[in-house]
Order: C-alpha cells, then structure tokens, then sequence
C-alpha cells in the first residue's frame, strides 16, 4: 500500500507559485488577488477559509475576507457579490458553501462572474469543463486529478467508480474521469444514496473516488485487492481527543480499506490541502487572464 501524500504535493506546488508570484512581482506585474465571503459560524467553514487565506498569505497574494452574520440578506450577499464582480483589483473570488437555507445558492453562484468564479461553480464553468473547453476547473476535482498525475495512476480503461453525484464533486470528477487523454479514459460510474448494489459496483473498481459525505462508508469488504482509494469525505465528527473537540473523518473506513488498496489517500492530509491548492492556481490563471480575457 502506497499513501497519497497530498500535505506533501500541496506544499510542494506551494512553492512553485510562490515563485511565480515573485516572478510576477519582481516583472511590475499586479498581485492576485483572492476574495472570500463567509456567511455564519460553522466550524468547517471557518476552518476551510482561514486556511484559504493563510495559504494567499503564504504564496505572495493579496487576500480579502468578508464576513456576514448567518441572519444577513440575500439581497445583501447579491450586493457584495455585485461590488466583488465590478472590483477592479479582485481577480478571484469564492463565496464558502453551504449558505443559510433563507438564501440560494444557485442564485448567488449565477450572480458571480464567471471569469473570476475560481471555485468553478458558475454554469458557465460547468458547461464549458463538461465539453472540454478552457474554464476553471472546481477545486476539488482539480486536485484529485493532480494527485492521480503525481502517482501515475494508471486511469485509462480503468474502471473508476465515484460515490456521490455533488455538483461540487461526483458530477464534476465523473466528468474528468471520462474525458479523453489523462487522467482520463477511464470507464466511469456514478453511485449514490438510490443505487442498491454499491458493493457489488465497488468490487469491479480500480478506481474509487468517495465523495458522499457518510463517514466511513466504504468498508474493506467492499473493495478488491490494489484498488486506488480517494477520500473527499470531511465530515467533523465530536471528538474528546483532539483540542478542538471534533475529528475530520473520511468516506473511507481508513484502516480496513488500506490493508487491500494499492494507493489510498488519508483524512486529514489528501484531497483537503489539494483543493485549497487548485483554488491558489485558479486565482493565479485569474490573475494572469490566461482563461478569459
Ligand atoms: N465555495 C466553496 N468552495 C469550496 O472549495 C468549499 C466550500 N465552498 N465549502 C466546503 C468545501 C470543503 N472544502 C475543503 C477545503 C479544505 C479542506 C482542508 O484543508 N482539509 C484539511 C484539514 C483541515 C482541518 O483540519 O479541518 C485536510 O484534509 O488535510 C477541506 C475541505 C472546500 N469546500
């Protein structure tokens, strides 16, 4: 069994775009430049964002965070939305999911421009990836393609099975898995809460990406031996050991799985720090106007 180092790759590519970024500015050039808007005062998303922008600090760009109370408007987060979209120093921006039920997402996300939606959430973005044109590709996907590159897992006629069909993550990664060249060419099936022979589909897999949000789903008997297992899972469980009080728990039964996988990637340490990276590179390319003008 090999471990996915994802804390490893990320720090790694850190350094790469810290360089760029001094390039950039050493050449007069502009500072990217990301913006993040937190609504309320959920653990995971404070965490999520705080490291967001600790990793901007951390690369040489600039940063923005704005904060909402969860009792605040839509109309208020459309205004922001509305003075981020027209702010000429903003490259990028994202507004952290999940948002207070009173107010949609789907209309804020629409309400974002598309060229500076570095989560890639926009319709357009979505489209655009689903027929292979030049987009932001949404974090997460982004960096579980970028760890099969780094490991040179092998995808094409490989059967890949991911669990979950999220807008965020199965829907996008199915995509990608399908899509022609690598990593790609796989032979891709979608599984989720309706689907009744989970363990039957996950037997046939070479490839199991986990992105349902139950904790530790996927057992050890329903894997087969040298399988390549990516956890998206990030469900905070309470937890009497840690000092916060809560655990970061996968998809994947850790320990069980591991034992028959071939590659597998941990909770905490794999596809986390990989996502926060891919939305330092979109804010890059944003920056640059190498996808949209
Ligand atoms: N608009 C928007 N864009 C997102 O990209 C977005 C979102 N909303 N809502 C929630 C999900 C979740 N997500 C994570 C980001 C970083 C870690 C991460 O850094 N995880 C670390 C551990 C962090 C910890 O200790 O809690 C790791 O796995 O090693 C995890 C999950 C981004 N999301």
């Amino acid at each position: 069994m090999q471990l996915i180092d994802g804390k490893a790759i990320a720090s790694q590519i850190k350094k790469e775009i810290a360089e760029e970024v001094n390039t950039i500015k050493a050449n007069g050039g502009k500072t990217p430049h990301l913006a993040a808007v937190l609504v309320g005062h959920d653990g995971g998303s404070e965490t999520y964002v705080s490291n967001k922008v600790r990793t901007c600090e951390e690369v040489g760009f600039k940063s923005t965070l704005i904060r909402y109370e969860s009792d605040v408007t839509e109309k208020e987060i459309l205004a922001c939305v509305e003075r981020l979209n027209k702010d000429a120093d903003v490259d990028g921006f994202i507004v952290q999911l999940p948002l207070p039920k009173h107010i949609s997402e789907e209309k804020v996300i629409e309400a974002i421009d598309y060229r500076k939606d570095v989560d890639g959430f926009h319709p357009i973005n979505v489209g655009r990836m689903s027929i292979g044109l030049p987009c932001f590709i949404s974090a997460t996907p982004a960096g579980i393609v970028e760890l099969l590159k780094r490991y040179n897992i092998p995808t094409q006629g490989k059967n890949c099975v991911v669990l979950g069909r999220s807008n965020i993550v199965g829907k996008p990664i199915a995509g990608l898995m399908m899509q022609k060249g690598y990593p790609g060419d796989a032979t891709v099936t979608v599984c989720h809460s309706r689907t009744p022979n989970i363990k039957e589909i996950c037997l046939e897999a070479d490839i199991i990406i986990a992105a349902m949000g139950v904790p530790e789903f996927l057992k050890g008997d329903m894997v087969k031996e040298g399988v390549t297992v990516i956890d998206v899972g990030t469900t905070r469980v309470p937890s009497a050991e840690t000092k916060s009080g809560f655990k970061l728990k996968g998809d994947v039964a850790f320990d069980e799985v591991a034992t028959k996988a071939g590659f597998i990637t941990p909770v905490p340490g794999g596809v986390g720090p990989m996502t926060i990276i891919s939305l330092m590179k979109n804010t890059l390319l944003a920056g640059k106007k190498e996808i949209y003008k």
